[in-house]
């Protein structure tokens, strides 16, 4: 059994990254993230912060915007338009959630597809979908994929059971799976008997936000298991939806909460910027 490390693999590849960002400054282009939070959410804030931090860790160009909870949904639409505009500017970033008198479906197709870094917009939801190259990929759900390559699993032909249908983990997570040559199967708060098919799984991905969903008799000994849950307890602890302990002697290779897939977002954040300034560069030099 073995305990995947989500912070060392999230270092080795931001050792990779900023030795690309060093090329790319090379050549002048240097990758610009703008980073938009809306109020003052401890836990949104914690991960803004995060973000900027990294972007200034790997050499990045970054913008953090802070806007007040009460910010007309004009107004904040009017902020991501100049971010469109802004030459300097790879990838926008609007952190969800967002109050809840402003569309996010609005402000998500506000950004320009080519610097919808977080693979929200629709756009990039029908590229992913097409198995476009192109695509911008949301960076938990190719956090968990890298995760998994790192084991050195084989995924194709393997059976990958998700339990959770956000859009911002669970569906594209099932997607990106379903590439690789999987069968995948989605759960979720109307599957009846959960356990059926969560014993199923050869890689199972718990993206339910609910702690310790999954208990030790819904997982086949030996199988791959990825926790997604990221969940605050009264005592202030975090936990997982899987319960840690009891999972792990049954698991092949399981993920822990805090230190798992968590660290692995914003790392594959930097990892979509990058590609967007590669991406926009390769466009100007066409027209
Ligand atoms: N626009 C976006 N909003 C949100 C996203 C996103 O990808 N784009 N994802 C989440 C929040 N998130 C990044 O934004 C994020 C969540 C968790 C972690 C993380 O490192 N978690 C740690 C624990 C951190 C803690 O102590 O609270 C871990 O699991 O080890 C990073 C980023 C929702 N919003």
């Amino acid at each position: 059994m073995t305990v995947l490390d989500g912070k060392q693999i999230a270092k080795e590849i931001r050792e990779q990254l900023a030795r690309e960002i060093q090329e790319l400054k090379l050549e002048g282009n240097v990758p610009g993230l703008a980073v938009i939070l809306v109020g003052d959410h401890p836990a949104s804030r914690s991960y803004v912060l995060a973000k900027e931090r990294t972007c200034k860790e790997l050499g990045m160009h970054s913008v953090l915007t802070e806007l007040p909870e009460s910010i007309s949904e004009n107004d904040l639409l009017d902020c991501i338009q100049s971010f469109n505009n802004d030459e300097q500017i790879d990838g926008i970033l609007v952190q969800l959630p967002l109050p809840s008198h402003i569309s996010e479906s609005k402000v998500i197709e506000t950004i320009l597809p080519e610097k919808d870094v977080d693979g929200f917009h629709p756009i990039n939801i029908g590229r992913m979908h097409a198995g476009d190259e192109h695509a911008f990929i949301p960076c938990t759900p190719l956090g968990i994929l890298e995760m998994v390559k790192q084991t050195g699993e084989e995924i194709s032909g393997k059976h990958v059971v998700v339990v959770g249908r956000s859009n911002l983990v669970g569906k594209p997570a099932g997607q990106l799976f379903l590439q690789e040559n999987a069968t995948v199967t989605f759960c979720h708060s109307r599957t009846k008997n959960l356990a059926e098919q969560t014993l199923q799984a050869d890689i199972l991905i718990a993206a339910v936000g609910k702690p310790n969903i999954i208990t030790e008799a819904m997982v086949s000994p030996g199988a791959v298991v990825i926790d997604v849950g990221v969940n605050r307890l009264e005592n202030g602890k975090l936990c997982g939806d899987v319960d840690f302990e009891a999972v792990k002697p049954k698991a092949k290779h399981i993920t822990p909460v805090p230190g798992g897939v968590g660290p692995m977002t914003i790392t594959m954040l930097m990892n979509n910027t990058v590609l967007a300034s590669k991406w926009r560069k390769k466009t100007k030099e066409v027209h």
